[in-house]
């Protein structure tokens, strides 16, 4: 006999990967974090959250470095699921399953992803109305990049990252990601780093560069290039020397510029364009340099329900 629970349609929802077109940041603080200057841009890798309801809370995961992701109560987007169940005083649990894109710990913020994805999958198959601040609020309670992948776009991101700000930005912006075979670089470790650099110095309060602004303004990739940058690339470096030669790589293959994504350690390599960001992936992986590249565009918008397939 088909249960009640079957018969309720599940829900799926689809969020960007993002990267750090620049990441200042300032000293620590005393609760851990660190506060940043960052300018956050969505890109056209995604990962897919469907919400079923079911008896019990749980998840499973498929696709891209699936079997690194805990499928336990530290799955993120499992923490958000039960995060809004509990303030919004829904009672039915949910599975989720999640099919990666992402690169799973890469500083492409993968987690925090599929933290929004369900966020906003399970906010439609409870039918909760939240307004838009408070959801903010709680995905901060889950990341600091989970709300503004909430939003997608070119964004401010301020505070320890969670407090965004859209920016009027122009253009698309041709990408080639090089994902770092290995472990991947853990947030925590790459943010240690940065402080033992800074041992002893006075570290600045962070502010959000103009050159980058005006870039995205701009909608050119060559001004964007010039104003890329990244506090924690050398720490990133430091810990996966491998980076290095990825980037050194991408800019002899024809990148405008080549930066570490967030912490890290996977590599972004702005082209001048469509061609040149073909030119450039196919150049860096038949020469050896990397083993697999991912293209993608930029700015995309952030989490949103995908339409239900219509049975015929
Ligand atoms: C570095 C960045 C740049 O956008 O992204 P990723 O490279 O991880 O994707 C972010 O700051 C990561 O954000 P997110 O991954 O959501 O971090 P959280 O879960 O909030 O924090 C994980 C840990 O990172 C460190 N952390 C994070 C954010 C911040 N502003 N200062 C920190 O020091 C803290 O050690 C914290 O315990
Ligand atoms: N749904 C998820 N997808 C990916 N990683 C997750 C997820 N939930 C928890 N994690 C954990 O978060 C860590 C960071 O993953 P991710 O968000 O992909 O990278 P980053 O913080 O570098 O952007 C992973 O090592 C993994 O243990």
């Amino acid at each position: 006999m088909t249960s009640a629970l079957e018969l309720q349609p599940a829900v799926t929802a689809r969020a960007p990967a993002k990267v750090n077109l620049e990441l200042g940041v300032g000293p620590r603080r005393d609760d851990g974090y660190h506060d940043l200057a960052t300018v956050y841009q969505a890109v056209g890798l995604h990962d897919d959250v469907t919400a079923a309801p079911a008896d019990e809370w749980g998840c499973t995961v498929t696709g891209r470095d699936a079997g690194s992701v805990p499928t336990d109560e530290g799955n993120l987007a499992l923490v958000a699921a039960r995060l809004l169940a509990e303030r919004s005083g829904a009672r039915q649990p949910v599975h989720l399953s999640i099919h990666k894109q992402i690169p799973v710990a890469g500083g492409m913020a993968g987690g925090s992803a599929d933290a929004a994805a369900a966020l906003v999958a399970c906010q439609e198959l409870w039918s909760v109305a939240m307004e838009r601040d408070e959801l903010d609020r709680l995905a901060a309670e889950v990341g600091s990049d989970v709300p503004f992948l909430l939003h997608g776009g070119t964004a401010v991101g301020s505070g320890r990252g969670e407090l965004v700000t859209p920016v009027l930005a122009q253009g698309t912006y041709h990408w080639v990601f090089v994902p770092v075979p290995g472990e991947g670089l853990s947030t925590p470790e790459v943010y240690a780093a940065f402080d033992a650099r800074h041992e002893g110095r006075r570290v600045s309060e962070p502010t959000p560069g103009a050159e980058v602004m005006s870039a995205v303004r701009s909608g050119d990739p060559s001004a964007l290039a010039a104003a890329l940058s990244n506090d924690l690339q050398p720490d990133a470096v430091a810990l996966q020397p491998r980076i290095g030669e990825i980037i050194g790589a991408a800019l002899e293959f024809g990148a405008l510029a080549a930066i570490v994504s967030g912490s890290g350690p996977t590599v972004a390599a702005l082209a001048s364009g469509q061609e040149a960001a073909i030119d450039l992936a196919v150049s860096l992986t038949a020469s050896g340099a990397a083993e697999d590249v991912l293209r993608a565009t930029g700015p995309v918008h952030g989490a949103q329900v995908l339409p239900t397939p219509r049975l015929t």
